[in-house]
């Protein structure tokens, strides 16, 4: 049976009779397309994307894999609706700690409509993208006994010294409490061959180089599972992986300086939280 997601941190969402993504239980995320000309810009992306041959398999993980569309019965009861089939990011996770970081210092797509184009800029302004390249979009970190989820107001008013330790409370293994972050599992998940730093490096070496789109408003989503040792001192593998494609736009060639910066900056926080995870760095 198709429900909501539980572990959805970010965007519109399939509650109170809305329009919103719907997942299968047995791997599966079905995104519906949006209005305007975004869930056509977001198909369209997954097309091409899916039949580019100058992506490596290796830069194809990062990306949730694309099955088609389906007409399925939408959440906001409005009838059949064609939805992205998609593979659920999180599936096989038990407890999955989330964060959704919106990449880029501006949103906004060259040629945008005016009002569009001023609500981004103003959004941008006053979140944490015009100065660090990137925003929390939303997250929640999971414990065993606790999980602790800021609600959307909350995140819409983090600033730069909240960004820096709200990356450090997502490895934390108290993240509900007020208490100066533990930062107990950064090592484990932000380090290592197969931590976020070097899958984020890893990233970071491609949009060096591609110049086959530019992704305005997309996000890199982080999921990790503090369910992978007994003590939970040796989480999972960290998930890392690019989402929300629908204003994604030709490359025509030319490096994507916006996400790229963004990119930078987040993996400066990454790094600093490793070399010394009692270091805020604003
Ligand atoms: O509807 P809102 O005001 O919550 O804004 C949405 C954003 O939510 P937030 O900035 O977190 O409040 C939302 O951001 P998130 O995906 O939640 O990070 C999107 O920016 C969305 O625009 P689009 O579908 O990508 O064009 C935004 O939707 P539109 O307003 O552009 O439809
Ligand atoms: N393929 C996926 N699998 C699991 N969860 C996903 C997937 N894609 C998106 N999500 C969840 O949904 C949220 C919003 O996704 P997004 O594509 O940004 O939607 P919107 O276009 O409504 O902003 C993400 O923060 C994440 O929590």
């Amino acid at each position: 049976m198709l429900k909501p997601p539980e572990h959805q941190v970010a965007g519109h969402q399939a509650r109170d009779g809305r329009l919103g993504p719907l997942v299968d239980g047995s791997g599966l995320f079905y995104k519906p397309l949006q209005s305007d000309d975004r869930g056509a810009n977001e198909l369209n992306f997954y097309t091409s994307f899916s039949s580019e041959p100058r992506i490596a398999t290796r830069i194809r993980s990062f990306f949730p894999g694309f099955h088609g569309t389906q007409l399925l019965s939408a959440s906001d009861g409005s009838g059949l609706h064609p939805h992205l089939v998609l593979d659920d990011l999180f599936a096989g996770l038990r407890l999955p700690s989330v964060i959704d970081l919106k990449i880029g210092s501006r949103t906004w797509f060259p040629s945008a409509p005016e009002d569009y184009f001023r609500k981004c800029l103003a959004k941008d302004r006053k979140s944490t993208s015009a100065l660090l390249g990137f925003r929390i979009s939303g997250l929640q970190v999971n414990d065993e006994d606790c999980r602790w989820r800021p609600s959307h107001d909350e995140v819409r008013r983090f600033n730069a010294k909240d960004v820096c330790r709200i990356l450090r409370r997502f490895v934390s293994s108290d993240p509900a409490s007020d208490r100066e972050p533990n930062c107990a599992f950064a090592s484990a998940v932000y380090g290592g061959a197969e931590g976020v730093l070097a899958q984020l490096l890893e990233l970071k070496a491609w949009f060096e180089e591609q110049t086959l789109f530019h992704f305005y408003s997309a996000s890199v989503l982080v999921a990790y599972d503090k369910d992978g040792s007994e003590d939970g001192r040796c989480p999972n593998r960290a998930r890392v992986r690019l989402v929300d494609f629908a204003h994604v736009l030709d490359g025509n060639g030319v490096i994507d300086h916006n996400f790229l910066g963004g990119l930078c900056s987040l993996i400066k926080f990454i790094s600093n939280i490793l070399n010394d995870p009692t270091l805020s760095l604003i």
